[in-house]
């Protein structure tokens, strides 16, 4: 079933078209990844999903809801954007904020969660990410793979139907990627539906479901990453493999 539907999605910036007619469907339960260059639009359709973004042309549904439909965007917009979680290359974590508060802040300022509640559920978030005994420190005594983790603890926090990756590894040293695929693998063992826009070939081979090549705003080949990343039928996605795995 499809949960995220994508149409001939535009957009541009000034005169650069940066996604050309995108469409693709995501599935309850599946985990998609997104490869592709630098500057190929990955991020942008990723952010157009949650609003960050603005399209200017075609449709994202999201179940049977509209964010937007042929370029007009719905009137209530953070009632469908709340229903994602996102997660940033750069962690977005709130400095001032111990780890627990990082969590607890969206669902207190919504009022959209029993008090009571937001408590136990960050709790057994931060043992899921294994960061119990870090509840109380904050983002600058972590590592990057524990800033990382606790972003995606505060991603779960609103149990959202989806989640999203922008490249969730690309900024920590290689030794900590690990503990955040981990995590990101365990959330795929459970269903977590995920799009994850990644350079890690190894975890989208591993993980992914369906992995989408992109090149200059459009997505140029999908399929079964056994197939898309062994056998890639595209000369653009041949090209772009062996640059990848040759570095
Ligand atoms: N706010 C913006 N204003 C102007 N140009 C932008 C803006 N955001 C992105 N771009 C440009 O749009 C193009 C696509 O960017 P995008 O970040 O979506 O690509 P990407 O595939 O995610 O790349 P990367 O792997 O480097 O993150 C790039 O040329 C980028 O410079």
């Amino acid at each position: 079933m499809s949960l995220v539907s994508i149409k001939q999605v535009k957009k541009s910036f000034g005169p650069l078209d940066v996604l050309k007619n995108v469409s693709f469907d995501v599935n309850k339960n599946e985990v998609v990844a997104i490869i592709g260059p630098s500057g190929s639009g990955k991020s942008t359709l990723l952010r157009s999903l949650i609003y960050l973004e603005e399209i200017d042309g075609g449709s994202i549904l999201f179940g049977d809801v509209a964010l937007v439909e042929d370029g007009k965007y719905a009137a209530n917009i953070k009632n469908i954007t709340n229903r994602m979680g996102m997660v940033f290359q750069q962690f977005n974590l709130f400095p001032h904020l111990n780890v627990k508060e990082n969590l607890e802040i969206a669902p207190k300022m919504t009022n959209r969660m029993p008090v009571a509640e937001i408590g136990k559920k960050s709790e057994e978030l931060l043992e899921k990410v294994g960061l119990t005994q870090w509840a109380n420190s904050y983002p600058n005594q972590l590592s990057g793979g524990q800033k990382q983790r606790v972003a995606i603890a505060r991603a779960l926090m609103m149990n959202p139907e989806i989640l999203l990756f922008d490249e969730p590894t690309s900024a920590l040293d290689p030794e900590l990627t690990g503990e955040v695929l981990k995590v990101m693998r365990d959330l795929a063992k459970e269903d977590m539906t995920m799009v994850v826009v990644t350079h890690e070939m190894g975890f989208a081979k591993e993980v992914a479901d369906r992995v989408v090549f992109m090149d200059q705003g459009e997505i140029v080949e999908e399929g079964d990453p056994a197939e898309v990343l062994v056998n890639p039928k595209q000369e653009r996605t041949k090209a772009f493999l062996k640059r990848t795995l040759n570095k």
